[in-house]
């Protein structure tokens, strides 16, 4: 195994003086640049394979709202969670060592560390998107995976949360907690399933525009429609920007990404007033909802209103199922949350929340530790998840009357819609329209719940992002000395101020949120901070 790992290291010679950082979610850059990375990162998947006694371990191929240039890898732990921070670091580190030798030398340091017998199983699962790069790259994790004698299964395209349900079905099969048929069909099969028992006959208003960002969700999505039930029973979707033919096309000028940064419609859009929509970003892990309301003036429904939606429709299933004193649900936000959606959920909705620092990898491992975690980050990542006594409690309750065993059923085909290994735009999409089928209500009324805070994201480009380093969930930077100071500042001249600025664990740039009562002083907000943030970032 020794001489096949250092010959498929030296197959994929690292570039010289570039560093690797495993970020937010994986590592991204541009994708000429990441062959020795993605071989590196096979290795690291056997090796946590093993350390897990052969669990199935996930290598998704993707980089969600960066260009189609650009690609990047995500590792996925055996219940479909995201790696384990230990393990980021060890996998930044590997992908950093310059050739066969030292990498040889590192996967035997980590074995030995973790006590890891390198003759134990090493089970790992490859899938990617629809970029051109993604075969070539996939290439060079097959290259790692085989060279440390990994057992492979690759599913060619899938969506990023298809990967991670795939991997939680292979750890879970024949388990008390089994949770699918680890197939594309399987997939298909359980959220359709879902979808139509949690509508329960009801039938959301209108129909739904899904744009999918010409990437890998779109043909899924396709795909999964067939097994929905029938439009003239239930809903009728319509599917644009699924054009995966052309890989260059991916999140031009459509995509969640596209709508949230511009605040509007992709310009291809033909939907009228008052048509609900929703964006898939390029792998399908998020999604937002959107309309045009009676002026014509575009109204986004982000992650924060998600959030809401579903944290309020589970509440009343809860309470009208009669466990509302066992079962307690809270939120999960990030400091891009909208101030008016914290203030909602705290105030009207009366639930916990807590503020983690960005990344899905945050939020989902904060939920765990609820009864019922609601998790979105504003962009639209995001799921639901329910800890174990939580299910426990719902599948053996014994409803008192009708009304309990019609709220009980609804909250279990809910849990089954529910990608509960990450955020699944598909399944997310499919959720929001039994919540507003359940509720009867349209985008407006769904918008009409609180009003958002005028708000700015600004991207700042400095010479080097490291040097900021935050605390507060991100909230308030310790570093460079007297930045945080200067930003507080400018926060107290306006009604309603908040701001922040932290380091991307994506791109190489510094991101400035702004908002405050108005429009006018959330932009001069967010300006007068980047500007602060310019200046100590080139000092
Ligand atoms: C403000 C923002 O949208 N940040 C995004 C972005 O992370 P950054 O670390 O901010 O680059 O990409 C992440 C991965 O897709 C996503 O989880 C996160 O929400």
């Amino acid at each position: 195994m020794s001489k096949a790992i250092v010959d498929a290291v030296q197959k994929h010679p690292a570039p010289e003086g570039l560093k690797y950082i495993y970020g937010t979610a994986g590592f991204r850059t541009k994708a000429d640049v990441l062959d020795s990375v993605l071989t590196r990162v096979g290795l690291v998947a056997a090796l946590r394979s093993r350390s897990l006694k052969g669990k199935w371990i996930g290598v998704m191929i993707t980089a969600s709202h960066n260009p189609p240039e650009d690609n990047g890898v995500k590792l996925v732990e055996p219940l479909g969670n995201m790696l384990q921070e230990e393990w980021e670091v060890l996998s930044t580190d590997m992908a950093n060592k310059a050739n066969g030798d030292e990498v040889l030398q590192y996967y035997n340091e980590i074995a030995s560390k973790y006590k890891i017998d390198l003759d134990a199983p090493a089970r790992v699962v490859v899938a990617r998107d629809t970029r051109a790069s993604g075969a070539r790259l996939l290439g060079c994790v097959q290259d790692g995976l085989k060279a440390a004698g990994a057992e492979v299964k690759d599913y060619g395209f899938l969506t990023t949360p298809q990967l991670h349900y795939m991997v939680r079905c292979l750890n879970t099969e024949g388990t008390k907690d089994a949770y699918g048929t680890p197939s594309e069909k399987g997939y298909y099969e359980k959220f359709g399933a879902a979808f139509k028992t949690a509508l329960k006959g009801k039938r959301p208003q209108g129909s739904l525009t899904i744009d999918c960002a010409n990437g890998v969700g779109g043909p899924k999505l396709v795909e999964l429609i067939k097994y929905l039930p029938p439009k003239e029973e239930a809903l009728e979707i319509h599917v644009v920007n699924d054009n995966v033919i052309k890989p260059e096309s991916l999140n031009v000028d459509c995509g969640a990404d596209f709508v949230k940064t511009n605040q509007r419609a992709p310009p291809s859009s033909k939907t009228g007033p008052g048509d609900r929509c929703c964006s898939l970003d390029g792998d399908a892990d998020r999604v937002v909802f959107y309309f045009k309301d009676q002026a014509n003036v575009f109204r986004l429904l982000d992650g924060d209103r998600i959030a809401t939606l579903v944290a309020s429709f589970l509440g009343d299933q809860v309470r009208l199922a009669g466990l509302a004193d066992s079962i307690k649900i809270g939120v999960v936000q990030t400091a891009y949350a909208n101030g008016a959606a914290t203030q909602y959920v705290e105030q009207h909705l009366k639930l916990k929340v807590d503020c983690t620092p960005t990344g899905v990898k945050h939020l989902h491992h904060a939920a765990e530790k609820l009864d019922i975690g609601v998790y979105f980050e504003a962009n639209g990542h995001g799921t639901v998840i329910f800890s174990a006594d939580t299910l426990d409690t719902i599948a053996k309750y014994e409803p008192k009357n009708p009304g309990q065993a019609e709220a009980l059923s609804v909250l279990r085909a809910c849990i089954d819609l529910i990608n509960q290994s990450v955020g699944d735009a598909l399944s997310d999409a499919l959720l929001v329209e039994v919540v507003l089928a359940h509720k009867s209500w349209t985008t407006q009324e769904w918008l009409s719940t609180y009003t958002d805070l005028p708000n700015r994201l600004l991207k700042v480009l400095v010479s080097d992002r490291t040097i900021f380093k935050t605390t507060d969930a991100e909230r308030r930077l310790t570093s460079p000395e007297g930045l945080q100071k200067q930003i507080d500042v400018e926060v107290s001249k306006v009604r309603q101020g908040r701001s922040f600025a932290r380091a991307s664990g994506t791109e190489d740039a510094v991101r400035v949120y702004a908002e405050a009562a108005t429009k006018a002083e959330a932009e001069d907000l967010a300006r007068k901070v980047a500007e602060l943030v310019k200046q100590a970032g080139s000092s």
